[in-house]
């Protein structure tokens, strides 16, 4: 079995070391412009056009994160890309879900504990202690409850959090609260405390979380965006900061990457930001995820994680 490897940035030379002890058998290799050797699989992140292009005879296509939409959107431009009936994986979880439920419950208890605040008095050396807020009414609602959402929902009921989810398919999840589809939003954010996206970034999520999706959150509500940056309008989110509706943001990802220096996000005082790194890659359990798929590949069994085009995650 041949299997080649592309990523901008990664230790490729410790990738292909690391799968080669997964894949014993496999022969593995960096591909590199001109390489039109066959392949069986692809493994791939930002993938340049003709890597892909043309090689009917690859079994699988993994992407190296847990997003598609970088690959989703070339294939837009360029839809030989990705020869048709070749199935294209996506990393479930491989130890993003522990990552993201570090990230959500560390700042939803920042919020709750009223850290922020007691920060902002730090400032003015003001020794005043504040009233405790309620669980009852910090409604955490989780936008995407796929394999990410989920694990975030679990960890914030796991604290007493009442948690609730929207996505597009109704959940059954223990102490979750499920809403489905466009119908059911307003009912989703109604009362919602806490926002947390973790949405794939596709045409209908694009530019949800704008100024009619903030006006209907509870009041002093906070937005904590783990996912893609386009769905955020940045500008509404400020106003909605200024106006008082919101009273906390805290911002992993950015409509630009990396965040222009002259972003006003930056000196927001009430906007916590960090470079994209709510969950990143583990490449052991990234490569054991892969291997284990391939495997499942080549005895004829169904794995899951791949990615439907049709609806674009
Ligand atoms: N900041 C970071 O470091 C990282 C960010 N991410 C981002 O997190 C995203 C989520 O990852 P993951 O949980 O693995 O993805 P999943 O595909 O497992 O989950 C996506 C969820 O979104 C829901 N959804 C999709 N489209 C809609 C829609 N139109 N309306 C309502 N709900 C919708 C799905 O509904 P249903 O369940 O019904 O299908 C599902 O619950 C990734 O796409 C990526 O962009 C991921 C890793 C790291
Ligand atoms: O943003 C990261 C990803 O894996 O998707």
């Amino acid at each position: 079995m041949d299997i080649i490897f592309y990523h901008p940035t990664f230790d490729t030379q410790s990738w292909l070391a690391g799968l080669q002890q997964q894949l014993p058998d496999a022969r593995i290799r960096e591909w590199r412009e001109g390489d039109d050797r066959p392949a069986d699989y692809a493994l791939v992140w930002h993938p340049p056009v003709e890597m892909l292009a043309g090689r009917h005879q690859l079994k699988g296509v993994f992407a190296l994160g847990a997003g598609v939409d970088s690959i989703l959107s070339k294939l837009q431009a360029y839809p030989d890309m990705l020869p048709a009936g070749v199935p294209l994986f996506r990393l479930e979880d491989t130890g993003m879900g522990l990552q993201m439920q570090e990230y959500a419950v560390s700042q939803v208890l920042h919020w709750f504990r009223r850290f922020d605040d007691y920060q902002a008095q730090k400032q003015q050396a003001n020794w005043q202690p504040l009233d405790d807020y309620r669980r009852e009414d910090f409604t955490i609602g989780l936008l995407g409850a796929g394999v990410l959402g989920r694990k975030v929902a679990e960890s914030l009921t796991a604290w007493g959090f009442p948690v609730r989810c929207w996505s597009r398919r109704k959940k059954d999840y223990p102490g979750v609260t499920s809403f489905a589809g466009v119908e059911q939003l307003s009912d989703f954010l109604n009362g919602t405390r806490v926002l947390i996206n973790l949405l794939p970034n596709t045409p209908q999520t694009v530019g949800i979380i704008n100024a009619s999706l903030l006006a209907r959150l509870a009041d002093e509500a906070y937005v904590l965006n783990l996912a893609r940056g386009v769905h955020l309008v940045e500008a509404d989110l400020l106003a909605a900061l200024d106006s008082g509706k919101l009273k906390g943001a805290m911002l992993d990802v950015f409509s630009k990457e990396p965040l222009p220096v002259d972003s006003p996000l930056w000196k927001h005082p009430r906007v916590a930001i960090t470079p994209h790194v709510a969950a990143v890659t583990r490449a052991d359990e990234a490569m054991a995820y892969i291997a284990k798929t391939i495997r499942q590949i080549e005895k004829g069994e169904t794995p899951t994680g791949e990615v439907s085009l049709q609806h674009g995650y």
